[in-house]
């Protein structure tokens, strides 16, 4: 088929008058309106933190912390020597450490802090022992790291890693969330009794019994509040029975009482056997008494590492550094070891502090580290055990994932009032305008051009809605998408069938209006079939513009730029389209565009639809008298509408495969933990990254402890290439 382009445009502007100015008046207003509406209501919830909820039940509160939640806690200590991770930077030939020589240990049932200063590497830190740190061919990373006395893989031991976003899905409650994520993550559990009796048991634990049933929420409609939502996230997190617990910081956005409630709650879960995890910049007193060890990072390098409380004072009062009576002791660690950015005296003063600490630190520590026997023989054998279990663990049943996603997709779509509404009314908003542009068009000639021009903005205006409301919503779903196939708890196949027909109902709703609306008001071909299957080609039209949305939300990092990407996409589909320019008339390699247009698609349908069987007025030899005439000047007259609804069907298809591809590609990837290379290679491998000024500066540099030779730049020390050992930090008494 040869679809008519600009020259026959030009013919039609010719006999129809203002036919084309109006179709263009039309997509102007509506585009205006949906510009001046935004991008719509996000379906998923914003990072909100808000006020105390005094009315929660808590655990730490009631005493049902004690609640039982199901599955047995492995304690697991982990120990991490020399960590370092550099950044290197090829044009500038330097290379920039966020993790100098870092060494530590948490133990089970202890809570451990990072401490440090913005910048300092706390989220580094935790991601390299979480094993999650994103991997960038410009990262290098190495050190020792154990778990229970054997080299570490974050596939060998149960972990939850508590980011700091809380994503869900907004208008599930709390309790719904939770039993979704149990039956997903535990298939072991086979009746509702059981599962109801687990996430009970979860909600006492952290003391979401009062919210249970409340909506999440989101920017939108307001929730839980910010607390809640981080213990939501731990109690997810929980789910699979974690023996080690990462938290990134956990308190950050949280007033003070919330803050403290979740650090309670920490403080529970370590109670339980957990080993905690946690980084955080500046805690209330009340908060850093909870804290069983610290770590206190600046600029990547360990400046204390060992037991919490009073000690941390001792050991910097020995070096003349007092904590005052009545002053948190967090804020007085925090001062010390921050750089004062306040004059260029003070920057330096508190640069040559922290050297001096730093270099201090790394004397005493290896002074102090005293071989301690581990919980070996059991810890071991557990974590045998679990690698077992972990390698064996099984995931719910294909057909099982898929109705429980379909059951989640479907509360989130049909659930989303304000989103709905808001959807229904720019609907009904278009359709009114573009009905009174084209307002009962007749028979003449000219309507001829003005039904082509409307059924080409009305399939434009359905694509564009389709695609803005998808592109503004799935890179968020996508983030919890991710997070949760992380845990292996589905797979993309279950998820994304069952979000194609969870939303088939809703996102049918909305083309049905526009075309209840619009057809009648622009008098479009009479009769309830030919409505029937203008409905039906724009509904399917609308799931192909959403199911391209759904690959550009898979395809770019963020929501802004799937809205900046997404719109522009559609533009090229706009302009072959079917009315603004003839393929044939264009470069070769244009020339498949239209084929792959489900603008166009929709546009031949629509006009099929409309055209044929209609007769219209004429008075010369060369009008046309026939809707089939018209159909056969635009080079239309050959297809059938199920032609055009076959090949929406397959864009429909050929974008889903596209976004399971890209999925199933852009799974996150993370930096591997290299061994301590050996001292000659590690002098080699750093010497090749300097210029010759820095390596004359490091021939200079004789003693062995780390030392910044500029600021938060070019740091090495030589190590000793000794396999770990067991060894304990402690704090001078
Ligand atoms: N992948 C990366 N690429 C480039 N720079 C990075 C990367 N990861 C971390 N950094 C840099 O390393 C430094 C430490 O970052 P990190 O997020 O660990 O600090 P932080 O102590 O957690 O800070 P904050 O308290 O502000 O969150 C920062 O300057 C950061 O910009």
């Amino acid at each position: 088929m040869v679809p008519f382009g600009g020259k026959m445009v030009c013919q039609v502007v010719n006999f129809a008058g203002n036919g084309f100015g109006q179709a263009v008046t039309a997509a102007a207003v509506a585009l205006l309106l949906r510009l001046f509406s935004g991008p719509g209501p996000v379906l998923l919830p914003e990072e909100e933190f808000d006020d105390a909820d005094n009315n929660g039940d808590y655990a730490g509160d009631d005493g049902d912390g004690e609640a039982p939640v199901t599955g047995k806690v492995v304690p697991m200590t982990i120990r991490w020597r020399n960590i370092t991770c550099s950044l290197s930077d090829k044009s500038s030939k330097t290379v920039r450490f966020l993790l100098k020589n870092v060494s530590g240990e948490a133990k089970p049932g202890r809570l451990l802090a990072i401490m440090g200063p913005s910048g300092s590497g706390k989220t580094t830190l935790l991601n390299v022992l979480a094993g999650q740190l994103m991997a960038s061919p410009r990262l290098h990373l190495s050190g020792l790291l154990e778990v229970n006395g054997r080299p570490s893989s974050n596939k060998a031991y149960k972990f939850a890693f508590v980011r700091q976003e809380d994503l869900f899905f907004s208008q599930l409650t709390v309790r719904e969330t939770l039993s979704i994520a149990a039956e997903l993550q535990l298939p072991e559990i086979a009746s509702v009794e059981e599962r109801d009796e687990y996430v009970n048991n979860l909600l006492f634990k952290l003391g979401l019994v009062s919210c249970a049933d409340s909506n999440v929420g989101d920017a939108k409609v307001r929730g839980i509040s910010g607390g809640e939502k981080k213990r939501l996230s731990l109690a997810c997190e929980l789910i699979a029975s974690p023996s080690v617990i990462f938290a990134d910081e956990p308190t950050t956005g949280l007033d003070a009482f919330q803050a403290e409630r979740v650090m309670e709650t920490l403080r529970q879960l370590a109670q339980d056997g957990h080993t905690v995890i946690f980084s955080i910049h500046q805690p209330r007193g009340s908060v850093y008494s909870k804290f069983d060890d610290i770590v206190l990072l600046t600029e990547g390098a360990l400046i204390y590492a060992g037991p919490a409380h009073d000690e941390p004072l001792a050991y910097f009062s020995k070096f003349g550094y007092h904590c005052p009576d009545h002053v948190n002791p967090a804020e007085f660690l925090a001062d010390l070891i921050s750089i004062d950015y306040s004059s260029a005296k003070s920057v330096y003063s508190s640069q040559k502090r922290i050297d001096a600490l730093v270099e201090s630190f790394a004397e005493h520590s290896s002074a102090v580290l005293c071989a301690t026997p581990l919980t070996a023989g059991l810890g071991a054998h557990c974590g045998q055990k679990l690698r077992k279990k972990i390698v064996v663990k099984r995931k719910r049943a294909w057909w099982r994932q898929f109705f429980l996603l379909l059951k989640r997709a479907w509360m989130q779509a049909s659930r989303d009032g304000p989103t709905n509404k808001v959807r229904a009314r720019m609907s009904i908003a278009s359709a009114i305008i573009f009905g009174s542009v084209f307002w009962r068009m007749g028979r003449s000639q000219t309507s001829i051009q003005d039904r082509m021009g409307l059924l080409q903005v009305a399939a434009i205006n359905t694509a564009m809605a389709a695609l803005t409301k998808t592109v503004g919503v799935f890179p968020k779903e996508r983030a919890i998408v991710d997070r949760e196939r992380a845990k292996g708890s589905y797979a993309l196949g279950p998820y994304l069938l069952s979000k194609l027909i969870a939303e088939i109902p809703v996102g049918a709703a909305f083309p049905l209006m526009f075309g209840a609306v619009l057809y009648p008001m622009a008098r479009l071909h009479p009769s309830l079939s030919r409505f029937g299957k203008f409905c039906g080609i724009v509904t399917a039209e609308s799931f192909a513009a959403s199911a391209m949305g759904l690959t550009v939300g898979a395809m770019v990092p963020s929501t802004e730029a799937a809205m900046a990407v997404g719109p522009s996409l559609m533009t090229v589909f706009i302009v072959f389209g079917g009315y603004y320019v003839n393929a044939d008339n264009t470069p070769i390699i244009f020339r498949w565009i239209p084929r792959v247009s489900l603008i166009r698609w929709a546009f031949q349908g629509l006009c099929i639809n409309e055209f044929k069987g209609l007769q219209f007025d004429h008075q010369n030899s060369f009008d046309i008298e026939t809707g089939e005439q018209a159909l056969e000047r635009f080079s239309l007259g050959g297809s059938s509408i199920q032609d055009t609804v076959i090949a929406q069907s397959r864009i429909l298809l050929f974008w889903y495969w596209t976004t399971y591809l890209l999925l199933e590609k852009n799974k996150p990837k993370y930096q591997q933990l290299e061994p301590i290379p050996s001292e000659q290679s590690k002098t080699q491998l750093h010497l090749e990254t300097l210029d010759p000024d820095q390596i004359e500066q490091l021939n200079q540099f004789d003693p062995p402890p780390a030392k910044q030779v500029e600021s938060n730049k070019l740091v090495e020390s030589p190590q000793i290439d000794d396999p770990i050992g067991p060894f304990v930090l402690e704090g001078t008494k």
